[in-house]
């Protein structure tokens, strides 16, 4: 194999070039970051293959240089971004963080395997204070004052996560458009749809399918069948989403999960949970079928709908008709893939995290039998049973009790577990988080579950569902719900709005938050003033946090119960 292109150098010093050659990679991968597939195979592959020729001088046979130098290069790379990590050369190197989380984003998809990713933050927080690293290049930051510095009007871009959540040969979606000046662009359409005008127009679609839901509950009633009200839930905002989205599509209240959609949906978002942790990798990911087969089914439903939608066009203004730009606002009309991609997103978006709020909420009431009978006598008292339906959106709004347990169920299991990240960009010099500097190239949440349960923000009983902290002005006096024994002794209340995030801020914050909020005062309501609801006697209440998983949205599992019509 010796050939005289190869200069000869001592065994001593070939292994010392296989090992500069690896540093050197290094230092391409730390300053460029290269993640496609071209300089991927030169460094990783095609580099080594000069430290194997001069190894080769001595061995007799091919393999054996090529396995000692692509073995002593690959643990040269791997110590070097070790080392280099944990080494106080590393820009994060003086936030604290767990050994493992600093050496390796795989570290994070482990974490994020369990389910309990929410849970593992919280206990980081407590045991590193306000600020964490939480992967080689990310931190975390439990502050009320780092929420505007980081998602506000002076905010930061979306981070990496997003290049790992989405396919690589599509358009992206609103939510995954990283670049601020095209997320501007795009999000004016999304803002349109979702004005106090344009949400108005959506009452009669969300009335309709909460009175279909109605109906299917009332017939299990009659059965006397338990139901999975989670279940149900998660049925009726995905027909609803579907109506928003394509003009109709969806059936399932009626007709179940026939098309597997629904499953695909729930299936593809815990996988993109995983893989959004290492984005470098996604491209490689989404090329196996076991990765994009639910992304691919989803989009082209999404295409078929969006297809049909265009050509059928709309009597009514759907969330559909502001996307497309029905209306021609826009000076250039957008692409059909990003049409395709937006429409989609409403679903995801927009269908199990009102669903999953809605069922945190009626564990949280149906576990505390004092708080339904409150609800339900002021539900009562403006909307009677029997007297119509409550659909008023603008009474709704005003029902103290109604609204505190809304917040309370969003305060304690924030559908969007962590929020979203944002990043400094690389080479801008960084920003200061209060007075934290922060480096460019480096990736921030503030960490919704974790804020949520802050007794600095929320207190007293920060980790029980108590909504009555919504109804009186910080600072008043109250009783610890959580000593229930220990009685007239008070303590002052602490409900910092400064630090209620369930649907972000800023310019890139939830855009359907007022259409979730109408939609869960109307179905609360409506099922509060229609049915007596309770947990099943076999169901064991503390299931239900302990099923509850950090999928980046929040996963549940099934809630069941007994319904009686009330009319009855
Ligand atoms: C209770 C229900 C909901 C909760 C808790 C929620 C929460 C959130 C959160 C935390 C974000 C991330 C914002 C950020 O990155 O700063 C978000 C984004 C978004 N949500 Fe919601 N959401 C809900 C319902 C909805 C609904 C009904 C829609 C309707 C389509 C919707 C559409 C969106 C969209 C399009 C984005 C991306 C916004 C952007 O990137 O500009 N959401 N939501």
């Amino acid at each position: 194999m010796a050939s005289s292109l190869v200069p000869v150098l001592t065994f001593r010093d070939a292994l010392l070039f296989t090992v500069t050659s690896a540093l050197f990679s290094h230092l391409v991968f730390n300053k460029f970051e290269p993640n496609k597939p071209r300089p991927l195979v030169v460094l990783l592959g095609l580099l080594p293959l000069i430290p194997t020729a001069t190894l080769s001088t001595h061995y007799a046979s091919l393999w054996q240089p090529f396995v000692v130098a692509y073995t002593t290069y690959y643990t040269a790379l791997l110590l070097s971004v070790g080392i280099y990590r944990v080494s106080p050369f590393h820009p994060l190197s003086r936030y604290p963080g767990p050994l493992p989380a600093k050496l390796s984003k795989f570290w994070s998809v482990w974490i994020a395997s369990t389910g309990k990713q929410h849970e593992y933050f919280k206990r980081l927080h407590e045991k590193f204070g306000p600020c964490v690293r939480i992967s080689p290049n990310e931190l975390s930051f439990l502050d009320a004052g780092a929420i505007a510095p980081i998602m506000g009007n002076d905010g930061l871009p979306k981070g990496p996560m997003w290049d790992g959540r989405r396919h690589p040969d599509w358009n992206p979606s609103l939510i995954g458009t990283r670049d601020i000046q095209d997320h501007k662009r795009r999000r004016n359409r999304w803002n349109r749809a979702f004005t106090s005008a344009s949400v108005k127009e959506y009452e009669p679609t969300i009335s309709r399918r909460a009175l279909q839901l109605v109906e299917q509950l009332e017939k299990r009633a009659k059965n006397k069948e338990t139901v999975d009200i989670a279940k149900w839930l998660s049925f009726f905002t995905f027909d609803f989403m579907g109506d928003m989205a394509f003009g109709g599509g969806f059936e399932l209240m009626q007709e179940d999960d026939k098309d597997g959609l629904w499953k695909v949906m729930e299936e593809g978002i815990g996988n993109a949970s995983l893989i959004h942790h290492i984005p470098w990798a996604c491209r490689y990911l989404m090329q196996m079928n076991i990765f994009t087969k639910d992304t691919i089914a989803l989009r082209s439903f999404g295409l078929r709908r969006v297809t049909a939608r265009k050509e059928q066009g709309s009597h009514v203004k759907d969330m559909f008709h502001h996307i497309i730009d029905e209306d021609g606002l826009e000076p250039i009309p957008p692409p059909f893939s990003e049409i395709v991609s937006d429409a989609i997103l409403a679903i995801v978006a927009g269908s199990d995290t009102t669903a999953t709020v809605m069922s945190n909420l009626f564990y949280g009431v149906l576990t505390n039998p004092s708080h339904y009978a409150r609800l339900r006598k002021e539900v009562d008292t403006i909307f009677p049973p029997g007297e119509g339906n409550p659909f008023d959106a603008a009474k709704l709004a005003e029902i103290p009790i109604l609204n505190a347990t809304i917040n309370e169920a969003l305060r304690l299991s924030p559908a969007v577990v962590n929020g979203t990240q944002r990043a400094t960009p690389r080479g801008s010099g960084g920003k200061m988080i209060g007075e934290h500097y922060v480096p460019g190239g480096t990736a921030l949440i503030v960490p919704t579950y974790s804020l949520h349960r802050d007794k600095r923000y929320f207190s007293p009983a920060p980790d029980m569902f108590w909504p009555d902290r919504w109804l009186f002005p910080s600072g008043t006096l109250v009783e610890d719900p959580s000593k229930a024994n220990v009685k007239h002794e008070k303590v002052p209340l602490v409900t910092d709005h400064s630090a209620f995030i369930p649907f972000s801020v800023g310019p890139a914050n939830c855009v359907g938050k007022n259409l979730a909020q109408v939609e869960m005062r109307m179905i609360v309501s409506l099922l509060v003033q229609r049915f007596e609801m309770r947990l099943i006697d076999e169901y064991d209440p503390k299931d239900w946090e302990r099923k509850l998983e950090d999928r980046f949205v929040l996963k549940k599992s099934i809630l069941p119960i007994v319904i009686k019509d009330r009319s009855i």
